[in-house]
């Protein structure tokens, strides 16, 4: 098994290749939804209705649900059905173009947000008054989702620690579906928890802007770790490599493997120091703004200004 290999950073059975960062997405298809509906340009169609039919195809990441049996960790395909049936009876819109969209920004934005990153709607007028006998008229639209803007922190106490960093930003800036939006300056911290007699850290944020969703997101965390060689001997121990993710657009989320916002990110200077002074406006969704969160930080003052790396120096 390489670093890169499939597993997990704790070395857990990771997901199948090829994944989400090779650009294939699994897809959850259900089909033969069927409501009453009112959209049509005559007025008799407005008038009396008729039935629609829609096919979904939601194209996400099942893994950490397939590995876990969590309905939590995937899109609960009753909610989207029922959904679906709800924007069927909504409008009503002349055209089935119009329906055929107004379901997919309902899936991407509403009961699929933010885990389908991609949705395809095939929506069925079987009825309509086209003038002569046909077997069915049919649209199929395919809708990506708004790339979310997340915060990752990372953070190095062992072995060539200007290395790990500038590695795992290449690592991050090359994964497909990641793009740096910005990055804070790297700082030198002093150990917070964890065993006496540590090293001090370099620190440093990254904004990113995102296609991938949040379980693909951590992965890809977990990846730069792998590749700096992390190992997981003790709590708050030193590490190579540290990558958490502290946000995911304003996502929350109680799941131990992924809790979002990231549950100690409020407390810890570490992580908001640089990040502010990227992002002096930003703040921490349920928290507030981070300038206030890191002048109550109890760390604060254990952080001075670290080496000059390639690539943390964009704003
Ligand atoms: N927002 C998050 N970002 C990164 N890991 C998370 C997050 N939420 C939960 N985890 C889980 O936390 C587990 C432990 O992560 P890790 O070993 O990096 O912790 P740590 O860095 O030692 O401590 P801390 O979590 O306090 O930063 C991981 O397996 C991961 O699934
Ligand atoms: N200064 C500093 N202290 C820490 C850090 C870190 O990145 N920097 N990470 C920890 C667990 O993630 C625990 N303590």
């Amino acid at each position: 098994m390489t670093a890169d290999g499939p597993m997990t950073a704790d070395g857990r059975p990771g997901p199948a290749r090829p994944g989400p960062e090779h650009g294939r997405l699994d897809r959850i298809e259900v089909t033969g939804i069927r409501a009453w509906g009112h959209h049509g340009v005559l007025a008799a169609e407005k008038e009396l209705g008729q039935q629609f039919v829609v096919d979904v195809t939601l194209h996400l990441w099942t893994a950490p649900a397939g590995r876990t049996d969590a309905l939590s960790r995937t899109v609960d395909y009753a909610e989207v059905a029922a959904a679906v049936a709800e924007e069927i009876g909504g409008g009503p819109h002349d055209l089935v173009e119009t329906l055929a969209e107004s379901i997919a920004t309902r899936i991407l934005t509403g009961t699929g947000h933010p885990l389908v990153r991609r949705v395809g709607v095939r929506v069925h007028k079987p009825a309509a008054p086209v003038g002569r006998p046909v077997g069915d008229v049919a649209i199929t639209i395919e809708r990506d989702a708004a790339p979310i803007p997340a915060v990752l922190a990372l953070g190095t106490n062992l072995g060539d620690r200007e290395s790990h960093l500038v590695g795992a930003l290449e690592l991050l800036a090359d994964t497909d579906g990641i793009e740096i939006a910005w990055t804070g300056p790297v700082l030198e911290t002093a150990p917070v928890g964890g065993p006496d007699g540590q090293g001090t850290y370099l620190n440093s944020a990254l904004g990113v802007l995102t296609t991938l969703g949040p379980f693909e997101l951590l992965e890809a965390a977990h990846r730069a770790e792998r590749a700096a060689r992390r190992e997981r001997l003790m709590r708050w121990g030193p590490r190579t490599l540290d990558v958490d993710v502290i946000t995911y657009g304003e996502l929350r989320s109680d799941d131990e493997e992924l809790t979002l916002p990231h549950p100690r990110a409020h407390q810890r200077a570490f992580v908001l120091g640089p990040w502010h002074a990227a992002r002096p406006s930003a703040e921490l969704p349920g928290h507030g703004p981070v300038a206030a969160l890191l002048a109550a930080a109890a760390d604060r003052d254990g952080l001075v200004p670290g080496p000059a790396l390639t690539g943390f120096d964009r704003s």
